[in-house]
Parts: C-alpha cells; sequence; structure tokens
C-alpha cells in the first residue's frame, strides 16, 4: 500500500496515507484499537472497499481497479457464514468445485485441511451442529482451500471463548507458516498479535504508529502510544524533565523524586543537549523492582499502596508522587479532516527495511511547543500508582515504605509528543 486513504462519507477519514509493504508469504497483524481503520485496510485489500487515495499492489502490479475475485483473496470474518445445507466436507470442497475440481480431489484436500484444523469427526456434519469454533475452522478451512495468494483474517477468533481461541490461534500460526501462503491478520487483541506475527502494524487513528517484529515492537516501541498498547500491566509512563549537572551528567527530575541516568547510557547525549527539556518516561512493571534488603543503591522510593495477587506474582501498586500518564491520551489529537497532504510520509519496508528514522529526526525540533499541561485529575495526566510486579514469595505489606532498582537501560524516554527521543531501527 502507497499512500492510501479512505475517507468515508466524504468527510471521515478511517484510514490516512499508510503505506505498508507486506512480503510474500509473511504474516502480518494489523493490531490497534476499535476504529482506528483495520478493517478498512483489511476490505481495501480485498477490493471489497475503494481507496480515496493512493495505491495498492499485489506483486507489482497495480490492483486498486482490480474485482475481489481478480486478487486471489480469501476472507474470513468475525464468524465465517457456511452454507447451512451443507455439510463441513462440501462447505469446504465448495470453492474448488465451483473452479471446476473433481469430487475425489477436493475431498482429498478438505480431509487434508480438517486434519489440520482438527475438524475430521465433523466432516460429516451441518453446520448448525458444530461449535462455534469448529464453525470457525471450517470457515477458515473454506477460505484457504484454494491457496489463495492472500489470506485476510479480520478478528476470527473473537466470538470463542478463551480455551478455543488459544486452541485456535496456534492451529491457524501452524497452518498459515505450512501453506506459506501470505496473511492479513486484524486484531485488537495483543496477544494474539505477538503470537501469531512476523511483523506487527499498530495503527491508531487511520495512521500506522509502528511496524516491526513483536520483540522489536514491545522492546523498543517508536512511541509511547505503541508502549501502552503492548504488556500487562500496561507500561508506566512518568512525566519528567531533563537536568543537566557538571560534566553533562543527566538526570530525569520526576518533581518528587529524580532519577540519574548512568553515563554510559546511550541516550545521555542526546538528552544532555537539552536541559529544562519535558519528557515522557516509559518503564515496564518488570523494568522497576523492590530494591533488596540491604541494597543502598535504590533509586526510587515510595509507599507500597496495594498488592494485587495474580498466583505466579504479585502486582504492586506504588505512590511514589510521580505524574504518571495515560498511553491512550499521549501524542497527537485524532485526525478530524481529510488533509492528507503535510503529513509525514514513513514508508513501512517490509522485513528489515527501514522506517521509522524520520520521526525520531523532528523530536525536539517538536519538543519546542510542547502540549500544554493539563490538570492532575485529567485523563491524560493524573497522580497516580507506579506498577510494577513482584515476586509470589514477596514478604512486602501494604502501608509500607518501598525503595525501588530501576534498570535504566530498560527505559524508553519520549517526547513529550510520544515519539522516542533516540533512533529506533527496524
Ligand atoms: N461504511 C462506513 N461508513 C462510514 N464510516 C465508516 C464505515 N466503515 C467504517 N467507518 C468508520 O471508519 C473508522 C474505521 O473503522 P474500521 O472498521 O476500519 O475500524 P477498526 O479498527 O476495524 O475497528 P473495530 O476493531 O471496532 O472493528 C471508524 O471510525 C468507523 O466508524
Amino acid at each position: 500500500m502507497e499512500s492510501v486513504s479512505k475517507v468515508y462519507g466524504g468527510h471521515h477519514l478511517a484510514v490516512d496515507n499508510v503505506s505498508l509493504e507486506i512480503a510474500d508469504g509473511e504474516f502480518m497483524v494489523l493490531l490497534g484499537p476499535s476504529g482506528c481503520g483495520k478493517t478498512t485496510m483489511l476490505r481495501m485489500i480485498a477490493g471489497l472497499e475503494e481507496l480515496t487515495g493512493g495505491e495498492l499492489w499485489l506483486d507489482r502490479t497495480p490492483a486498486a481497479d482490480l474485482t475481489p475475485k481478480d486478487r486471489g483473496v480469501a476472507f474470513v470474518f468475525q464468524s465465517g457464514a457456511l452454507y447451512p445445507n451443507r455439510t463441513a466436507r462440501e462447505n469446504i470442497m465448495f470453492p474448488l468445485r465451483m473452479a471446476g475440481e473433481e469430487p475425489a480431489a477436493a475431498s482429498t484436500k478438505a480431509a487434508g485441511l480438517a486434519k489440520i484444523l482438527r475438524i475430521v469427526p465433523t466432516l460429516d456434519r451441518l453446520p448448525r451442529t458444530l461449535s462455534g469454533g469448529q464453525r470457525q475452522r471450517v470457515a477458515i478451512g473454506r477460505a484457504i482451500v484454494r491457496q489463495p495468494r492472500i489470506f485476510l483474517m479480520d478478528e476470527p477468533l473473537s466470538n470463542l471463548d478463551a480455551t478455543m481461541r488459544t486452541e485456535l490461534r496456534q492451529e491457524i500460526g501452524a497452518m498459515v507458516r505450512d501453506l506459506k501462503v501470505t496473511t492479513v491478520y486484524v486484531t485488537h487483541d495483543q496477544v494474539e498479535a505477538l503470537t501469531l506475527a512476523d511483523r506487527i502494524a499498530i495503527m491508531r487513528d487511520g495512521r500506522i504508529e509502528d511496524v516491526g517484529t513483536p520483540a522489536q515492537i514491545y522492546n523498543d516501541p517508536a512511541t509511547a502510544f505503541v508502549a501502552g498498547f503492548l504488556g500487562t500491566p500496561r507500561i508506566n509512563l512518568l512525566s519528567a524533565t531533563v537536568r543537566v549537572t557538571a560534566r553533562h551528567r543527566v538526570s530525569l527530575d520526576f518533581g518528587a523524586q529524580t532519577l540519574p541516568l548512568p553515563p554510559t547510557d546511550r541516550r545521555s547525549l542526546i538528552l544532555s543537549r537539552h536541559d529544562g527539556a519535558r519528557v515522557i518516561v516509559g518503564a515496564r512493571s518488570d523494568a522497576i523492582t523492590p530494591a533488596a534488603d540491604g541494597d543502598d543503591t535504590d533509586q526510587l522510593s515510595g509507599t507500597l499502596r496495594a498488592l494485587e495477587f495474580h498466583g505466579n506474582q504479585w502486582i504492586a501498586f506504588i505512590h511514589c508522587g510521580i505524574e504518571v500518564l495515560n498511553p491512550d491520551f499521549v501524542g497527537p489529537a485524532p485526525t478530524t479532516s481529510p488533509s492528507l497532504v503535510e503529513r509525514p510520509r514513513i514508508r513501512h519496508a517490509a522485513a528489515h527495511g527501514s522506517a521509522l528514522s524520520t520521526m525520531a529526526k523532528s523530536v525536539f525540533r517538536r519538543s519546542t511547543t510542547p502540549p500544554a499541561v493539563e490538570p492532575d485529575d485529567s485523563p491524560t495526566h493524573r497522580r497516580a500508582d507506579l506498577v510494577l510486579e513482584v515476586a509470589a514469595d514477596t514478604s512486602l505489606t501494604t502501608g509500607g515504605k518501598i525503595h525501588l532498582t530501576v534498570d535504566t537501560s530498560r527505559l524508553h524516554i519520549f517526547d513529550p509528543h510520544g515519539q522516542r527521543i533516540d533512533r529506533v531501527t527496524r
């Protein structure tokens, strides 16, 4: 997709100047909150929705004017509709029979897929006698049986219960990899994205905020929003001011407390030129740990307000007097008009291409006009707890003082617009 946009009804910008290259055989997951444009992207690839602007290529051929049939795509929706009067086997065979394939050969292919999808015992049953999960497996079998060029799936697991979701997720992953079909899979479930994808494109307000492998997106997120979208508990986003002391030592001033960065920290050089700048510091819940007894290297402290039991661990809520931000509200405001031209174009190349350096370059230029700081009790900024993970056998008790050690190498530092201050490599 090259600079693709979609405007519904002349004014509703659903997809905003998106460029994305998906490699042959790649499993690409489009991930993002409700309404961010994932389904619209999928429908444009399928040919079910016209592009308002930009170009769509399949292989090296412009495809925006091709009919859905000529694109060689197969589609599976949230609940795949089946022919009610045909058995599971006949449903799966149907596309092959329509294409003129012999019944015996079609039946063999259906049986092969049924094995992969673990629905062999159901092959001779009608859809109404199948469970939701079995019906969805049949729908997937029917979609993939003709070996489409592109396999498109729109939240195919969302109507299933948790156990069934996990099972079918694994089977979809195995099947798609076996068949090596290029796949675009839409979900708002981070676990599905992390477990299934070769690469994830994270969308927000019709744009792609980040594209990369699950590990890249999780460990090295391009924006605060992306950092907040992946991971449970959600990342802590702390509001800080950069302080540069003698010999260019950099500290992050959280107001109530200060955290020095080691001189070896690769962000120190960039930050040392920006004394007084506002930044957002992202710390995942396992990047901050309670300091061991007698450890005098603790870097932050607070009051343990609550402990939540999660079986294999506790989640601790610690009051540190630090301003905490909500990742959903960090970053550019949603676009309300189809003004597509001034936005910088970021091309998300297939597999290992470069992608986000344009974002990183503009950081401090843009941070000269930080967004207005909102009152402490707004949904964006609030004095709230640091959330961190604590081992199951902890002796911590609520109400007590707690000292914390921070792995500064695992902190992500963003400008006030939520863009990373250091270069993100893809
Ligand atoms: N046919 C349509 N006419 C007008 N607006 C539409 C139409 N289809 C989608 N939209 C709007 O476009 C935006 C993107 O919708 P889309 O369905 O692509 O989002 P999504 O990320 O798939 O959301 P969800 O996860 O809730 O399915 C939404 O604001 C939606 O209301």
